[in-house]
């Protein structure tokens, strides 16, 4: 296998009762790249993220990440791996503030890694400065006794992201992490996922074209559950089968 792939499919098929939702999906994740997935709705985007995190068993095909085979691996244990679904862990707790909600995090992944570091009231210190350095790194530093349920939207969705980066994922799947945003969150979030994706790999599935076009190195479009193209932007927005199958019309990318 390329040692430049983190995440690799070979010919990912999904049925449900008869209905072929995702078929023959050869999908291949660089490490260190923004990666995107776009299509028409029900193209099998989102059944393409449940299968690979293995919410879902699949009907056929090959999942490696890494290199490893985890076409029957646990959801909990490919999240153990480093590949961590944006929602997955990190249930956020309304009633409890920023700072509160990104300790949880933190301490879920510590006391799974080292349970006796809780005896030491100099790591708990630490633990906090870790919570800070996070919720200042997702631009809500000065939020951090705030309530989750009070945060506006946009603030909540970059809540969601912080816990997540608490685990210190390797691959981060992001499922339309602009949706339901307003202009000035859409910027802010932006900034985000670039600035995370520094030093990981990021999968994401996106409708916002700007967006697409804007943060993502390569982009696989699907369509009736197949890849149609596979390419950077500019590539993907020249092939007129795409503008054609993508929005229904040939000006429809131009963004
Ligand atoms: N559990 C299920 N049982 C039966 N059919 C399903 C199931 N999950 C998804 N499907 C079908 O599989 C197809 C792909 O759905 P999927 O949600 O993956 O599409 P999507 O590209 O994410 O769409 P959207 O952009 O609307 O979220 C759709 O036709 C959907 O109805």
């Amino acid at each position: 296998m390329d040692a430049d792939l983190v995440l690799e499919t070979r010919g990912l098929t999904k049925e449900f009762r008869g209905f072929i939702a995702v078929k023959d999906v050869d999908l291949r994740v660089r490490r260190g790249t923004i990666h995107a997935l776009i299509g028409p709705n029900g193209a099998g985007k989102t059944t393409v993220f449940n299968l690979v995190t293995r919410f879902l068993p699949t009907s056929g095909g090959r999942i490696l990440y890494k290199g490893r085979d985890i076409t029957a691996t646990r959801p909990a244990e490919v999240a153990r791996l480093g590949m961590v679904r944006s929602f997955q862990i990190s249930a956020v707790f309304p009633h409890l503030t920023v700072l509160e909600n990104v300790r949880i995090a933190l301490q879920n992944r510590l006391t799974r890694d080292t349970y006796r570091f809780w005896k030491s009231e100099r790591c708990l210190d630490r633990l906090n400065d870790r919570a800070l350095d996070l919720i200042e790194s997702v631009g809500l530093g000065g939020s951090e006794q705030q309530k989750a349920t009070d945060l506006s939207y946009g603030r909540k969705r970059a809540l969601e992201v912080a816990t997540t980066l608490a685990l210190d994922p390797e691959v981060m799947l992001l499922d339309e992490p602009m949706a339901g945003m307003g202009h000035e969150d859409i910027g802010r979030i932006t900034a985000l996922i670039r600035r995370l994706a520094k030093d990981r790999t990021v999968l994401m599935v996106e409708h916002n074209l700007s967006v697409v076009a804007d943060l993502s190195d390569t982009i696989t479009v699907l369509q009736r559950g197949q890849v149609l193209a596979e390419g950077s932007y500019a590539e993907i927005s020249r092939d007129p089968q795409v503008r054609q199958a993508y929005m229904g019309s040939a000006d429809a990318m131009s963004h």
